[in-house]
Order: structure tokens, then sequence, then C-alpha cells
């Protein structure tokens, strides 16, 4: 044996030895013959994937790119259309295509719970349990621009994450909440088609990946996980329309976190029915261990909350006579003449202290509190002038700008721009849009031949 070689070997030996005992007896009675499989997966090689944002670009185009040499034939995963294996060397944070919002980077079976669940255009959705936003990246693919979707994060210092990459993967119809499930409620009772809980939960699915994870394991974790698992179930099912679905998972093998919180779930509201339930073990596929359930709210005429939808349906359709002349002028001469109506017609206009938003015309959210991003900021109303923002930026391309400079990703140039340096042209076109195979990575001015990098301090990087 080789020294790597040996070194692996003990460290794979030393993590199942750290496993808890009561993690490895639950497995046991859970697994029974199958337990030593289980076990011995400790053993098999990490796993690294990608998730495409349709929103960016089409499957066909993507797969023609020929990103990270994915052999179409074995790398895409089979519970997720979007989701493609690709070989733990190929880095694809440092790929520019990365920064412009084209992939996300997310765990094979983490990808299942929306990969395997029906969205529908026009769909109400909350995520309830959103940081990073894995899950809800993927429900605002899915959803391609129509409906709406709510991501809320408990946990503070979760928040700027979420934001990041949100903002990156170019929604608008998307807010980010700050609160509790019981906060929620107060706003959306009988709101929603789809709730999808990720739950904390006790993470013995991330024990392969994270030693931390083993380390902070223990029984106490798991009941207090259980009761609050518990009470997101209970207050999304008052938050659900009849007829809708709530789609509960986690990242953990227990029969209490899992199957237990769905059946006591089942017995207490007796006009609910499970879907479906299902298990991704790390023996049999490739992919950590994870578990969703499905189940369905039948009818209880009790539906919507009477005062927050009368509020909502007056708003409905109301025309929205907000124009601001700054951001006119910005439109005619930089976007697109069919982009920019698009925009009028589809979306109000908010200005929020100087600060200029779009958001679905149907969807009234201006009095909630703890909201991080009400819509999408389109820029600031400076004095007779209008200076668009980065997130304006995620939601273009070549094709729906008048100016803009288009680089390959494996270009220089694009390299240049992201760790913020200017880059030489030939003209002097004022605002352009920087783009990374047709895809809008960022803003950039251009005068005297020169593009003046607008890309934003806080996320510049060399790559
Ligand atoms: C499994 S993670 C979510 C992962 C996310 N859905 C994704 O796909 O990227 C669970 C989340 O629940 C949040 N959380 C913790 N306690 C909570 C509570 N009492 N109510 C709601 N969410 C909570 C955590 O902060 C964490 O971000």
């Amino acid at each position: 044996m080789n020294i790597n070689k040996e070194v692996k070997f003990k460290e794979e030996i030393d993590i199942i030895d750290k496993l808890p005992s009561k993690f490895k007896e639950d497995m046991r009675d859970l697994l029974g013959s199958e337990y030593d499989d289980f076990i011995d997966s400790y053993n098999d090689e990490k796993t690294s994937s990608i998730r495409l944002n349709t929103l960016k670009m089409n499957q066909d185009d993507f797969e023609k790119l020929n990103l990270f040499e994915i052999n179409l034939a074995e790398d895409k995963i089979k519970w997720a259309n979007e989701g493609y294996y690709i070989s733990l060397d190929k880095r694809p944070s440092m790929n520019p295509l990365f920064d412009a919002g084209l992939y996300y980077i997310q765990e094979p079976s983490a990808m299942s719970v929306v990969g395997q669940s029906e969205i529908d255009m026009g769909d109400y959705i909350l995520d309830m349990c959103a940081s990073p936003g894995g899950k809800s990246t993927y429900i605002l693919s899915k959803l391609n621009n129509s409906g709406f979707l709510v991501s809320n994060e408990f946990n503070k210092s979760r928040l700027k994450a979420l934001g990041e990459n949100l903002e990156k993967f170019g929604a608008i119809n998307s807010l980010i909440t700050n609160m509790s499930s019981k906060e929620l409620l107060k706003f959306f009772k009988g709101y929603f088609d789809k709730i999808f809980i990720d739950a904390p939960c006790s993470g013995q699915g991330m024990f392969r990946k994270d030693e931390y994870a083993i380390e902070d394991w223990s029984e106490d974790k798991v009941d207090q996980c259980c009761s609050i698992q518990e009470e997101l179930m209970t207050d999304a099912y008052y938050m659900l329309k009849d007829q809708g679905t709530i789609i509960y998972s986690t990242c953990t093998f227990t029969k209490s976190e899992n199957e237990e919180i769905v059946n006591n779930f089942l017995c207490k509201f007796k006009n609910t029915e499970l879907i479906s339930m299902d298990r991704i073990w790390p023996h049999k596929e490739k992919g950590e261990g994870h578990f969703c359930a499905k189940i369905k709210k039948l009818n209880t005429n009790d539906n919507m909350d009477e005062e927050f939808m009368n509020k909502n349906n007056k708003k409905k359709n109301k025309p929205c006579d907000y124009k601001c002349k700054e951001f006119e002028e910005f439109s005619s001469k930089f976007l697109k003449d069919d982009y920019s109506k698009f925009i009028k017609k589809k979306y109000k206009f908010i200005d929020r202290s100087g600060l200029l938003y779009i958001f679905p015309k149907e969807i009234e959210v201006e009095d909630m509190p703890k909201t991080l991003r009400k819509g999408l900021l389109l820029g600031k109303i400076l004095k007779n002038r209008f200076e668009p923002a980065h997130s304006f930026a995620m939601i273009l391309n070549k094709n729906k700008v008048k100016n803009y400079i288009d680089f390959k990703y494996d270009d220089e140039n694009i390299s240049r721009y992201l760790s913020g340096q200017s880059i030489a042209t030939n003209a002097s076109r004022s605002w352009t849009l920087v783009c990374v195979n047709g895809i809008g990575l960022g803003w950039a001015k251009e005068s005297n031949g020169q593009l003046k990098n607008k890309y934003p301090k806080g996320l510049r990087k060399n790559i």
C-alpha cells in the first residue's frame, strides 16, 4: 500500500470509529442485513455535482457547452433532470459561469426534493427553511419567473448567503423573509400551493462529508429537532391552500425525525393524505442520505385568511401608475425595446427611498416586516440619472440590452473583470453589460475606449 492510500484508509477507519454508538445501533435496527453495506459506504468516494439554472440557459445549449467534461451517458442525476455529477477535481466555483448564476453546486441527493416535485407555472410556494438556497434556487428555475416564492430563513446569520445565491440566480418573483413559522402564519394563512420544509435536523446524512456533524450530534439534539419539525409542519398546514402540498425533507436517518414526524402529522390532521415517502441511502445511490415525504391537504373550506386575501385582491391587477423618469431614460438608451416593454407590462415599480425595485403586479407585500428582499432591486435613482444595480445585471443577457461585451468563460478578460480591473475597448457606450457566454455577469461603464469596472467589490475574486 502506498503512503497516500494508507493515510486515506486510516481516515476512513477513524470516521467509522467516531460514529456515535446510538446511531450505529439505530441503523442496525433500521437496516438489518443491509447494515454492513451502509457502514462500508463510508469508504466510498465522495461525490460532487452541479445543477443547471434553466433561467439562464436551456439544457441543450448547456450540454453542448461540455463544461467539466460531463459524460451525458453516465453523469446525469436520475432524480433531478437539471443535475449532473462532475468529477471531484473540477472546481466548479472557479468558473465565471458560476458567478453568472448558470449553475448551483449542490449535493446530489439534496436535488431530489425539488427534482421530484411537481412545480406548476404560477404556483405560490413557501420554502420555510431556505438558507443557503439550494431548494429555493431550484424552485425559482422551475417556476420560470411565474408565480411567487417566499424564501424564509429563521437564522439571521444565514440570510446573507441566501440573499447572494438568490440574486445570482436572477429571479424576480421572490421575497426573502426572516421569521419564525408562527410569524409567517400571521401573513400567509391558506396562501400557498406548495410548502417546502427542508427541516433543521440532527444531520446524520452529513456524517460522511463533515466530521463536525458527528461531534455535533446527540440524542438531545434529535429531541430538539423533533419538536421544531412538528411545529413547522403544523404551521405549514395552516399556510397551505386546500389541495396544496407539503414537501417535508431532512438529511438525517432516524425514524423519529422522518417517518414518525410524518405519521404524527397525518394523525393530527385527518384531512391530509400521504402522496409519497422516500429515502435515498448512501449505500444504494451516488449521494448522501436524504428523506422526503409529500403530503396533500384535502378540502377544509376554511381556506384563505379573509383579511389578508381581501387586501391582496383589492390590489390585484391595479394598474401601476408609478413612473420613474430616470429609469425610463435609462431603459430607452440601454435596454432592448421589447424587454423594456415586457418589464413594464409584467411588474410594478416601487421606489423605496431612492432605490427602485420591481415586483410581480399581483402580489402585495409592502407592509410585511422582517423581509430582506422585497422584489428585485433595479438600481438607484440619483439626481437626473439612474444607476443600475448588480442584481439587475443578474436578470439580463446579451439579447435584452443594447450595449454588451461578451467573452467566453475561459477568456482572460473575464478573469480581469472578476478581479475588478478595467478592460480596454475601442468604444464609449456608457452602461455596458459584461457577459460570459452571453449571460450577464455585471455592469461596466464604457468611456474613452475603457470599460470601467462596476463589479461589486464584495464579490471580486481571482480565478
Ligand atoms: C437543512 S437547512 C436548509 C437547507 C436549504 N433548504 C437548502 O437547500 O439550501 C435547515 C435550515 O433551517 C433553519 N432553521 C433552524 N431552526 C429553525 C426554525 N426553528 N424554524 C425554521 N427554520 C429553522 C436553519 O437555520 C437552516 O438554515
